[in-house]
């Protein structure tokens, strides 16, 4: 059953078109380019797929090879930017780090022509988690990182990154399957954000950086960090309901649930929970999938309401290890093939995006003179 979209936040209206992906076309569905997610997350490394979106089709072996090649070379972060990194503080929010390296480099590397778009894209794709890595291991552990690592891909390289050493294959098989999942969304929030600024005629990274605040907020993107907070201050499944059923009565919202546009499901949740059960075997959890499975059952039999793709990346991102903080911006990481794709998309059909207002404000009235107000 398809949800009913309409009322605030323009649901349900149509604010552009897109070749890029159908979210929730029976109801439930993601297709990037005509391929379920699900298909792609089983078989395609994240690169593959982000080659699909931004480039259209899914490429050659030869193909892969060549991009992977490329983006590896592309890992490097120039000195000015390191220097702007040193200067964040450890307790800023990586997501606000991340916003202002996407800015600096564009300073530095500047998007001069819109034949540059897929060099500027691959770019961020190639030192996005070089960014956030060499700012957290500098703030948190006083250490200069070298960034260029020679890691098959950009999920392990990243963690190679982070935790000084590098992954086992389970958990670069999940960056690769948890980055697909996010790679692309149709017209979310961030995406939206993304395609009114190039609607503006705007530089790639202005159109990323906005993107960015955009996704940050905890009814997007940061839900996942929000997740975490939330089943890591559950001690078993019991306690948990307990908790649930007090939040559902106080109103609260709870986050890693619900969704504007599926109804029944989100098609990534299966995908992500299958991987994050699978890693909790692996660490010896008992207490974080539990209360996670629980979450999921209250949810549904209480509201209806079903988990997303953000509620189980908590608990398996936590599993590997990966501090709280930096969920969102792995979300980034992904979602920038989504954002870039679809600025290429409004820049090669484009009309600035403006809507209209309702006006709900006073009837026209004159101006009182300051000294008789
Ligand atoms: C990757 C992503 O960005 S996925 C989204 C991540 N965000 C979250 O997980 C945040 C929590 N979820 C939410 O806030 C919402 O479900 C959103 C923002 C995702 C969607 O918002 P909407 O489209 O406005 O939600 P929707 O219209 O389906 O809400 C229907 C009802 O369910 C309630 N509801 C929806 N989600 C939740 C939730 N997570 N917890 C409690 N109640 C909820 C709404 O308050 C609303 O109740 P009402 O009719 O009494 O006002
Ligand atoms: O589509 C949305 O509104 C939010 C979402 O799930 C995403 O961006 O991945």
């Amino acid at each position: 059953m398809a949800k009913v979209l309409s009322g605030a936040g323009l649901r349900g209206q149509v604010a552009g078109k897109t070749a890029l992906s159908t979210v929730g076309k029976s109801g439930s569905g993601l297709t990037y380019r005509g391929y379920d997610v699900k298909e792609l997350a089983e078989h395609c490394e994240f690169e593959e797929v982000a080659y699909l979106i931004l480039k259209g089709h899914l490429p050659t072996q030869a193909e892969l090879d060549s991009y992977k090649g490329e983006l590896r070379s592309m890992r490097g972060l120039p000195q000015a930017l390191k220097e702007v990194l040193e200067r964040i503080p450890a307790d800023a929010h990586p997501m606000d780090v991340l916003r202002t390296g996407c800015s600096m480099l564009g300073n530095l590397e500047g998007e001069t022509s819109f034949d540059l778009q897929g060099k500027v894209t691959d770019r961020m794709l190639a030192c996005f988690p070089s960014i956030i890595c060499y700012w957290y291991r500098f703030s948190h552990d006083g250490v200069r990182i070298d960034v260029e690592t020679d890691d098959n891909s950009i999920g392990a390289h990243f963690l190679h990154m982070l935790h000084g050493k590098k992954p086992n294959e389970l958990h670069e098989r999940v960056m690769h399957v948890s980055l697909i999942l996010y790679a692309e969304h149709e017209f979310n929030a961030s995406t939206f954000t993304a395609r009114v600024c190039a609607s503006t005629l705007s530089d790639m990274h202005s159109c990323v950086t906005g993107a960015i605040g955009s996704l940050r907020g905890p009814l997007h993107g940061g839900a996942n960090e929000a997740a975490m907070d939330m089943i890591e201050s559950f001690t078993s499944a019991e306690h948990a309901e307990q908790e649930m059923m007090g939040m559902l009565e106080r109103k609260e919202k709870i986050m890693g649930f619900g969704h504007a546009i599926y109804s029944e499901c989100d098609p990534r949740n299966e995908i992500i929970k299958q991987w994050s059960e699978k890693l909790a075997k692996d660490v010896g959890d008992t207490v974080l999938y539990p209360v996670s499975v629980r979450c999921e059952e209250v949810m549904w039999r209480e509201k209806k309401l079903f988990c997303n793709a953000d509620f189980f990346h908590a608990s398996a991102y936590n599993f590997m290890g990966i501090p709280t903080k930096l969920f969102t911006p792995i979300f980034v990481m992904s979602r920038l093939t989504g954002w870039a794709a679809h600025v290429m998309e409004q820049r090669a059909d484009n009309r600035i995006i403006r809507p209209s207002a309702e006006y709900t404000g006073e009837e026209l009235r004159p101006v009182t003179p300051i000294s008789a107000r």
